[in-house]
């Protein structure tokens, strides 16, 4: 082993230096990092990497290229321009492969998020087609989430009522309502807002997301490596082992599933419709891409996918909102006037354009998803004039292009009337894609959608929702991390009659 771990060594000292002095022509313009490691040593600790990225093009252009470690190229990609090209550019639609993150998947390519090729095609086709069927951006999946809704005001209206002050802690407090309407998809249960079990496997997803960055998920670790050290993802900042507990929750469901399935009996959910395919593929003794091990990992995905981010994106409406009171009252008068005495629905939500207008400005200043996921080449091709060799890690600035002064006015400010015309109607802007575009956008986009208007819409129908008289306004700045979410906050909450 120590004669292996040498020579190991010493091909990635030769290969390390070799690269360092000779780029690859038209590689894009970066910096120079030291032999061995890349640039990797060199990146900030602290600062969030979407920002420090934004910085460096200020150096070097749109395309900036470093080496991770000896080998690896990482190419970052800023401004709406070559985010957008970045996104169309179907031969960067693959994704990394690296020992560290197939960590997360039994250190094979499973799953539907770091995955590529046929493979993902066929996979993420027949996800998204089975989760619309099921329901998925669907208005049939509407009363599951009112009632969700109804749960959750429930629960804030007892706890401001609870408290002299109505205050309210909105720490974690969307994600169990967030996960029910994607589990009632997936497994078909729900799951009690206070379930202990269930709230820690969220709050596992919630800590991987918070933790490590797009940098350190890629650093070049060989898989031997991680097969000798398993500790050795967390030690570089990518606890992968926080998938354990949730990889173990979702197996019991789906062999309960098969214990409780009757022969003929219609599927009631994904994973019924899953296996059924599975079970199909497997008579018909063809090759096949389905397995119960790739629809553990599927529903991993679709848990980390989908939790934190509609989760924090309601938490973020929130926090906007009770920093800018005029506009959750202007949005208000709105759902007034076209709701009358009911909740919001999503029957209403083309005649709600403002109340759209500040949900799609949320999105824009809070960002949550500012690298979107790393991107792989999968050959070598061209980006904004630059050459992108086959192998290299494309993350791609989603923020940068929310934020560029050249298409935004006043860029900084959060000003929902920006994304309306003349006429109160709602336009969009090429350069806001907070869920990607392109083959790789995002899968839940139509649920997570529907989930956050009728959410906020319905807090702000519901509740006027204010600061914490005597303390200062909860900060807008993000928790760090792959997601971004709010930083844990209070507010006073109280009921409208
Ligand atoms: C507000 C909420 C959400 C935002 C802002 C968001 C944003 C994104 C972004 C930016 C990407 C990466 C696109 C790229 O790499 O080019 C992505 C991918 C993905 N999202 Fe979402 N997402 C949200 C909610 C959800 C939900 C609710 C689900 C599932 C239930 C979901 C499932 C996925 C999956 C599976 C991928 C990977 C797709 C692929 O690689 O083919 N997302 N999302």
């Amino acid at each position: 082993m120590t004669v292996l771990l040498i020579i190991f060594f010493a091909v990635i000292v030769i290969l390390s230096l070799l690269k360092l002095s000779l780029r690859p022509p038209h590689f894009p313009p970066g910096p120079r990092g030291v032999p061995l490691l890349g640039y990797a040593p060199l990146m900030p600790k602290k600062e969030p990497i979407f920002k420090f990225m934004q910085k460096l093009s200020k150096t070097y252009g749109p395309v900036t290229g470093f080496y991770l470690g000896p080998t690896q190229p990482f190419i970052s990609v800023v401004g709406p321009q070559a985010v957008k090209e970045a996104l169309h550019n179907n031969d960067l639609n693959g994704r990394p492969t690296g020992a560290i993150l197939l960590s997360r998947t039994f250190g094979e390519s499973l799953g539907l998020i770091f995955v590529d090729g046929e493979f993902w095609q066929e996979q993420r086709r027949f996800t998204l087609r089975h989760l619309r069927d099921l329901g998925f951006g669907k208005t049939s999946i509407e009363d599951q989430m009112m009632d969700e809704i109804n749960d959750l005001i429930s629960e804030i209206t007892a706890t401001a009522k609870s408290d002299p002050e109505h205050i309210v802690d909105f720490k974690a407090i969307f994600s169990v309502s967030v996960i029910n309407i994607l589990w009632a998809i997936v497994g078909g249960k729900r799951f009690q807002r206070n379930d202990p079990q269930f709230k820690k496997l969220l709050d596992n997803v919630n800590k991987f997301l918070e933790s490590g960055n797009a940098v350190q998920a890629n650093l070049p670790v060989p898989a031997f490596l991680v097969r000798l050290f398993p500790s050795l993802p967390r030690r570089l900042g990518i606890n992968t082992e926080l998938f354990h507990p949730i990889q173990k929750f979702i197996e019991e469901n789906i062999d309960e599933h098969l214990s409780t399935r009757l022969q003929a009996e219609v599927a009631r959910d994904f994973i019924d419709v899953y296996m059924d395919e599975m079970e199909e593929q497997l008579k018909a003794n063809v090759s096949t891409t389905f397995s119960k091990k790739q629809l553990i990992c599927s529903i991993q995905d679709l848990f980390a996918a989908g939790s934190h981010t509609s989760a924090s994106s309601i938490g973020f409406a929130v926090l906007y909102l009770i920093h800018y009171p005029e506009v959750q009252q202007k949005m208000r008068e709105e759902l007034d006037n076209v709701c009358g005495d009911s909740l919001p629905s999503l029957a209403h939500r083309s005649r709600l354009p403002y109340t759209e207008a500040v949900l799609m400005e949320v999105m824009r200043m809070a960002s949550i998803a500012p690298l979107a996921i790393p991107h792989r080449a999968m050959k070598e091709t061209q980006l904004q004039g630059f050459t992108i060799p086959k192998g290299s890690i494309i993350a791609i600035n989603l923020d940068s292009a929310f934020k560029d002064a050249t298409v935004w006015e006043d860029a900084e400010n959060f000003r929902p009337e920006r994304h309306l015309d003349q006429n109160g109607k709602v336009i969009k802007n090429d350069a806001f894609t907070p869920f990607g575009i392109g083959k790789r956008i995002c899968l839940g986009e139509p649920l997570a959608r529907n989930t956050v208007f009728l959410f906020v819409a319905s807090l702000v129908k519901t509740f006027e929702l204010k600061s914490v008289s005597n303390k200062p306004l909860p900060t807008l700045e993000p928790e760090a991390g792959i997601i971004l979410g709010p930083k844990p906050f209070k507010a006073v909450v109280i009921p409208r009659v």
